[in-house]
């Protein structure tokens, strides 16, 4: 099949690597040190799924209409990635691959004729340099409706259709307030997890997001064993108990350290996604009247980091958030 893969960093990186083990014609989109990397050596794959250098065709844009493609930018990115691919993506059926809740908004604006399908990855994929993704934790990749993109995926990854995206995108919303507290600290998430200190930060990150889902009438859809149930249990349950959820999650994740795609963003010395994720939590608790001084407190000081290159200690980011909180 001929597929195109806009973004060819962590997560387009493993799509274009696997589609292209697989068999199928790739052409991919990626810009700066990625693009030179990718057309000297190919792009190179490695970790829980094997190794695979993909020798695909690659570019600043697409330089043919594909069968499908893939974005997998980070939100910020997304609008101009696609303008920019615009005449070649002219009714092809497109798969956005992206965390937060806004990523099919933005194609439905930017490309309104496209048949735009949402994507939600659970694996764990680092960019440790320029052309070169190791995945450090495997996951399911959880499709929206379209059975053609479940099937193509799930013939070289595992994926799931679901009939209910927006709570699938809210289920994956609660588990990337995981990626806050690494992003103010430099830690990975298992270490942030694992740190008494951040431990409830974390928790409370969970539970601030939560609270706004329900609010706003969500039926949290399960994503790998976290229920509409469990979202309930920590949305009322107190700091203490609710801290179970991120230590299942770390511990979900295995041994090999976590960055997650925020603080990855910050080590590349890059603006990061934080205003789609607690971000977005903060803005979706104001429009049902609830506060999230947590999810505030993190989006700035995540800001703050990407502003100065400083990192938080643990106890600077507690003190931050009590201080947060207690405002
Ligand atoms: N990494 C992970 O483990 C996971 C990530 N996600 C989500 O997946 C999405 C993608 O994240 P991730 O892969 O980590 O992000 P990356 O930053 O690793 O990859 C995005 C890539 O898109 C490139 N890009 C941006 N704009 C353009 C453009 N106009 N044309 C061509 N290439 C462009 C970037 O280039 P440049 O480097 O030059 O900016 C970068 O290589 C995010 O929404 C993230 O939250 C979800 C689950 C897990
Ligand atoms: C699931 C998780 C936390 C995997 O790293 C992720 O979505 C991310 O890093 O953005």
């Amino acid at each position: 099949m001929r597929v195109a893969v806009i973004g060819a960093g962590a997560i387009g990186g493993t799509i274009a690597a696997l589609l292209d083990r697989a068999g199928h014609d790739v052409e991919v989109t990626a810009r700066g040190a990625t693009l030179a990397a990718i057309a000297a050596e190919g792009l190179r794959l490695d970790g829980k799924w094997g190794e695979h250098t993909a020798r695909v065709a690659a570019g600043a844009t697409l330089t043919r209409t594909p069968e499908i493609a893939f974005l997998a930018t980070k939100a910020q990115d997304a609008a101009s990635a696609l303008t920019a691919n615009r005449d070649q993506l002219g009714n092809v059926p497109l798969v956005v691959v992206q965390n937060g809740l806004e990523g099919l908004e933005t194609v439905a604006r930017a490309l309104p004729d496209s048949p735009a399908f949402g994507a939600l990855a659970l694996y764990a994929a680092q960019n440790v340099e320029p052309g070169r993704v190791t995945i450090t934790a495997t996951g399911t990749t959880v499709v929206d409706r379209s059975r053609q993109a479940a099937a193509l995926l799930s013939s070289v990854m595992p994926a799931q259709v679901t009939d209910n995206f927006r709570g699938a995108q809210w289920t994956k919303l609660v588990i990337n307030m995981v990626n806050g507290t690494p992003a103010a600290t430099g830690l990975p998430v298992q270490r942030t997890v694992a740190d008494r200190r951040l431990r409830p930060i974390v928790t409370a990150l969970i539970r601030e997001a939560a609270r706004a889902g329900l609010a706003h009438g969500v039926h949290f859809d399960p994503i790998q064993g976290l229920s509409h149930a469990g979202v309930r249990f920590v949305a009322a349950a107190p700091l203490w108990a609710g801290q179970v959820l991120p230590r299942l999650m770390a511990r979900r994740m295995g041994a090999v350290p976590n960055l997650g795609s925020t603080l990855q963003s910050l080590k590349r010395g890059q603006l990061t996604e934080i205003d789609y994720l607690n971000g977005a939590v903060v803005a979706q608790a104001a429009a049902v009247g609830q506060r999230a001084p947590v999810n505030q407190a993190v989006t700035d000081a995540v800001h703050e980091v990407e502003r100065t290159g400083r990192f938080f200690t643990p106890d600077e980011l507690a003190e931050r958030v009590r201080a947060a909180a207690r405002g």
